[in-house]
């Protein structure tokens, strides 16, 4: 069974997911391998640099997170322009991922993928489980987390679905504002559920 968690920016993806490596699961990590894919050398930095220019660029080669970030999520054309060089790259990397997880003999794969509505992917996956929390608390999280002005909160959620059209989407929802025990029960809850061994 392949499990795809999603949810939409700060809901608590990560939390989720580190939750679910603790019980032995095997997770493909969207937001690990976007990184990967991006290293120096990779043919992907170099689209990067000719698209955005040199100043995207740091000084140790690497791409700067802050500034890209910043041209992305302030302009929807600049940030499909990033998603159309770096999505397919992404795409190949988590499916080889997947794979290697079910030649492995693994049960059960999770394919933590923020973007997976957005980006159409449902189709990759058997379940989809949404991590959900109230706007509020999103927007204060994501400001604590990150250091974010509201401003620059406010401007990430809006590049995303809300997370209410990705409820009506999901095969199960975890709501994510109360404790990291509650988040648990649910989880295990759910899991029990599907019948989702490792
Ligand atoms: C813009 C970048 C450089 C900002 O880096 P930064 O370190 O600040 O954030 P990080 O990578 O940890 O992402 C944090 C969250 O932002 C959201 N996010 C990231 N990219 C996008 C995007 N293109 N559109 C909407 N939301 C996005 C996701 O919820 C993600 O979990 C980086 O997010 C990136 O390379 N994005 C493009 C790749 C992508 O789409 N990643 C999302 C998973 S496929
Ligand atoms: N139940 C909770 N109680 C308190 N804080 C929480 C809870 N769940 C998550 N957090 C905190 O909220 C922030 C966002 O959570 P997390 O990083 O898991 O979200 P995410 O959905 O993975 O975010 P992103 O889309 O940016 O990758 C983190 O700082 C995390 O420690």
């Amino acid at each position: 069974m392949i499990i795809g968690l999603t949810g939409s920016i700060a809901s608590g993806k990560s939390t989720v997911s580190h939750m679910l490596a603790e019980r032995n699961y095997p997770v493909v990590d969207a937001d690990l391998v976007a990184r990967v894919v991006v290293e120096p050398g990779q043919p992907a930095l170099e689209e990067i640099r000719r698209a955005f220019g040199d100043r995207v660029i740091t000084q140790d080669g690497t791409m700067d997170r802050r500034l890209v970030g910043e041209l992305i999520f302030n302009d929807p054309a600049e940030r499909k322009r990033l998603n159309d060089i770096i999505h397919p790259a992404i795409r190949k990397e988590m499916l080889k991922q997947r794979d290697e997880f079910l030649a492995d003999g693994w049960n059960t794969v999770i394919m933590d993928i923020p973007l997976l509505f957005e980006s159409r992917l449902q189709h990759l996956v058997d379940k989809i489980l949404v991590v959900s929390v109230t706007e509020d608390t999103q927007l204060l999280r994501l400001m604590e987390r990150n250091g974010f002005t509201e401003q620059e909160a406010r401007a990430r959620i809006a590049s995303q679905l809300p997370v209410s059209e990705k409820e009506k989407g999901a095969d199960a929802v975890i709501y994510n504002n109360g404790t990291l025990a509650e988040t648990a029960r649910q989880l295990d809850q759910i899991l029990e559920g599907w019948r989702a061994i490792p």
